[in-house]
């Protein structure tokens, strides 16, 4: 098998850190005569540095999705900045983050998210579609992650075919394909048992690792942070603390199995 496409491994890059300054972040502006709102975001900074792997933690409300949306471009910061090959993410056109999003970064959902009419490798495909790859180009190179993430045989399957954790492979083999720098995931066991989430958490960080994609993993479950190299810890807005720093614990495990 052919996995020279994935072979770069991580490497640490300022060029390719993730850099969130003072950011806020308020919903709605409160009815007049009423409090007004308080910011989801109070004035955040964090590095997510080239190859890294953090978890984000909190209380239910804490600011955790509004943080992981910021940083991807999803949503437009009240103020701050978020810096990303020298650019500010927050400062640009829709179309630009849109643009961004598809290139440079990689998403996983709670529930994957696949498309149901497609088989599972065309869903994996598609990022590489979408940016201009020919369809037999890009399920070659779709299919090429089945056998790393465990899915081999199953490419031709619809998503309702699959079980859930085989459907988050998939998702996980559709947020990698595209070698993006910044892998978001909300919640990305949060849907499956412990053992069928550990799997997932164990393919995910693998898979970053080897192509030394940053990862930043929202979740509410301390085994499943235990996966990440580093835990930011949020509360009522505000980073109270952050934990770690390392690339994802598999990485030197996987650069063998995949290389295989
Ligand atoms: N679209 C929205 N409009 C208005 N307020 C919102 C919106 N999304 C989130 N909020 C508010 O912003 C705050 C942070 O929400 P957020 O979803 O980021 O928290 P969270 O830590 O991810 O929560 P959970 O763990 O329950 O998913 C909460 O007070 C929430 O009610």
């Amino acid at each position: 098998m052919n996995h020279n496409d994935l072979d770069d491994g991580p490497s640490s890059s300022p060029d390719r850190d993730l850099v969130a300054r003072d950011l806020v972040m308020t919903y709605g502006k409160g009815r007049s005569g009423t409090l007004p709102t308080p910011p989801a975001l109070g004035g955040v900074d964090l590095t997510i540095r080239a190859g890294q792997s953090l978890a984000v933690m909190g209380p239910s409300g804490s600011g955790k999705t509004t943080l992981l949306h910021v940083l991807a471009g999803i949503l437009r910061p009240t103020g701050g900045q978020v810096l990303w090959r020298g650019r500010d993410i927050a400062r640009m056109s829709d179309r630009e983050r849109t643009v961004l999003r598809r290139k440079d970064f990689g998403f996983v959902f709670q529930q994957g998210m696949l498309l149901p009419e497609l088989p599972a490798v065309e869903n994996v495909a598609l990022p590489l579609m979408l940016d201009g790859s020919s369809r037999s180009q890009a399920t070659a190179r779709a299919a090429a992650l089945f056998a790393p993430l465990g899915l081999s045989g199953l490419e031709k399957r619809r998503p309702g075919e699959l079980s859930g954790g085989q459907a988050q492979r998939v998702a996980i083999a559709r947020a990698l394909v595209a070698r993006p720098g910044v892998v978001f995931a909300d919640e990305p066991t949060g849907a499956l048992d412990q053992t069928t989430s550990a799997e997932v958490m164990r393919h995910l960080t693998e898979l970053a690792a080897h192509t030394g994609a940053s990862l930043v993993v929202v979740t509410h479950d301390q085994d499943v942070a235990a996966w990440c190299g580093g835990v930011v810890r949020v509360r009522d807005g505000r980073v109270v603390e952050q934990t770690g720093g390392r690339t994802a614990r598999h990485a030197v495990s996987v650069a063998t199995e995949v290389s295989r």
